[in-house]
């Protein structure tokens, strides 16, 4: 597996390898690598020739800097399960290398109300950092095909957007969420919980399991969401948000009326545990 560390090295091994004739997957991370992003490699090895993974910190993305300096890092870790799985390249570079501009200097990308739900919401800024090093990212990698997870679908709606907004030929493809053997979402953040709090968190994927089973039964999607609130908290979370969405244009909307045929619908929860923020999402009708 190669390491580059500078992006002027990478771009001119990547020049190369168009040269050649061959496509580029590309798999950006922060690191501290599970079965989650190995799937994402997977993909990526199964659908393009040379494939690229980032690990990089993203300090712009953060909105809370305790959540940024407890971070898990386990760069030798990552580097021997991304060999495992024989990924092609690892571009890990240091924040100067990605930010010599400083990291206060940006430009602002208009993703409309997208970046005000959810996520953006809770994470004011959040989205703006996270288009800020895509784009930088892209720049560099010029990928055939971006892999993401869809655990993270919110961000994935974003970067469809920036790469519209950007101008971009690469194409998203949005990967499934990898799970632990009794539901919980793999995070890089739930190695933060503690044993007991690990037990508790697998109520997230239960409460949106209880969404889906119920979804269509009656048209109480409001009650249903505050239900599955209810819930959380009286198992000790403090959730941001159980929300019933519609997933349309690229765009998630709040659900206030019965779903017609087409209309895709997914749930989405960001509870706190234990310190750790956690979050994941679920389609209840149709498919992404
Ligand atoms: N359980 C999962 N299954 C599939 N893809 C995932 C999963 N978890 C994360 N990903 C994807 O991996 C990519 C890198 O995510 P990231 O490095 O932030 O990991 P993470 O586990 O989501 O971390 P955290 O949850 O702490 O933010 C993103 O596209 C993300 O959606
Ligand atoms: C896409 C990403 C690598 C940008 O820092 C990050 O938000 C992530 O790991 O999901
Ligand atoms: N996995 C999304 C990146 C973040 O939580 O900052």
């Amino acid at each position: 597996m190669y390491q580059f560390k500078r992006s002027i090295d990478l771009k001119k091994h990547l020049d190369l390898v168009r040269k050649s004739g061959k496509t580029i997957g590309f798999v950006p991370t922060m690191g501290a690598l599970h079965s989650g992003h190995l799937s994402l490699i997977q993909a990526a090895k199964k659908n393009t020739d040379v494939v690229v993974c980032s690990i990089f910190v993203n300090p712009t993305q953060f909105n809370d800097p305790k959540d940024f300096e407890k971070y898990p890092i386990t760069i030798e870790a990552d580097i021997k399960k991304l060999n495992d799985v024989s990924t092609d390249i690892v571009f890990l570079p240091s924040v100067d290398e990605m930010y010599p501009e400083g990291l206060s200097d940006a430009i602002h990308y208009d993703f409309g109300d997208l970046e005000s739900i959810l996520e953006g919401k809770f994470r004011p800024g959040h989205f703006q950092g996270v288009g800020r090093i895509v784009h930088k990212l892209l720049d560099i990698v010029q990928p055939n095909k971006l892999f993401m997870g869809q655990k993270d679908l919110q961000q994935c709606l974003i970067v469809s957007k920036l790469l519209k907004i950007i101008g971009s030929s690469t194409e998203l493809v949005v990967c499934p969420t990898e799970r632990e053997p009794d539901g919980l979402a793999m995070s890089s953040r739930n190695v933060r919980l503690s044993p007991a709090a690990r037990k508790t968190a697998v109520a997230i994927y239960q409460a949106l399991t209880n969404l889906k089973n119920n979804f269509g039964k009656d048209l109480l999607f409001m009650e249903s969401a505050h239900e599955a609130m209810d819930s959380l908290k009286a198992k000790g979370f403090e959730p941001e948000y159980v929300d019933i969405l519609a997933l349309k244009d690229d765009m998630l909307h709040p659900l206030d009326h019965p779903a017609d045929d087409h209309t895709i619908v997914v749930a989405a929860i960001a509870a706190w545990l234990d310190g750790v923020r956690l979050i994941d999402n679920m389609v209840l009708k149709g498919k992404l």
